[in-house]
């Protein structure tokens, strides 16, 4: 579907009237978007794939698998994250990171997963965004649910909020406010 500007407006051309033989002939082959992410006054941009995070069993063991089997280079010590109830450990590889992720205390988010998957297993991808409010409230007046109402201090010292796997083609999908310098 292509998007057009009229007056102010943001117009999209439906579908159908792209079919063979038909052509824009009326007003009524336009439909006015007003919920759009590309037609808000208050847009936000999806950025880079900041982590992604893997719940693990025995984290000194996963830290050596990266750092001594497959040789990463940079491999974080282990940083206890109270506010979300994990361990986390940073493996940078340069245009992206994996998050090593714990239980921390006895209410972690993450307990019920690593119950499930013994082994461990990819927990969530981070995406980077430019505007975490905005984006939280385009994304869920589209009908996905945030887990949390408002932004938390993630690992990096910057606003994230989760969305529902289930609404996410079955991935717990983490975005992260990265302001541009
Ligand atoms: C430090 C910070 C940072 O990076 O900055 C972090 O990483 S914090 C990382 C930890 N924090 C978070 O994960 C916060 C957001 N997570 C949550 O609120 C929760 O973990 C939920 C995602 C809602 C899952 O909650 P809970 O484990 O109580 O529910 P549940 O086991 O009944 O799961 C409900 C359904 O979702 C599925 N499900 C659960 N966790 C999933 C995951 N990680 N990926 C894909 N699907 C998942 C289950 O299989 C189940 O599907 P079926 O019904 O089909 O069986």
């Amino acid at each position: 579907m292509g998007f057009i500007f009229h007056r102010g407006y943001c117009i999209s051309q439906q579908v159908s009237s792209f079919t063979k033989g038909s052509h824009l002939s009326s007003p009524t082959s336009f439909t006015r978007m007003f919920s759009s992410n590309n037609c808000n006054q208050e847009s936000w941009k999806l950025g880079h794939l900041n982590h992604v995070a893997i719940a693990v069993p025995d984290l000194k063991k996963a830290s050596e698998f990266y750092k001594n089997i497959l040789g990463a280079k940079e491999v974080s010590e282990a940083v206890p994250q109270s506010e979300h109830g994990v361990y986390t450990v940073f493996v940078n590889l340069g245009n992206t990171k994996i998050e090593l992720l714990h239980p921390y205390g006895d209410k972690s988010p993450i307990q019920n997963f690593l119950d499930k998957n013994k082994n461990g297993g990819i927990h969530h991808i981070c995406i980077e965004v430019d505007d975490v409010k905005i984006a939280i409230k385009d994304i869920t007046s589209k009908g996905i649910r945030v887990l949390d109402p408002e932004p938390k201090i993630g690992a990096h010292g910057n606003p994230v909020v989760f969305l529902h796997p289930k609404d996410c083609n079955g991935v717990l999908v983490e975005l992260e406010e990265v302001k541009k310098s």
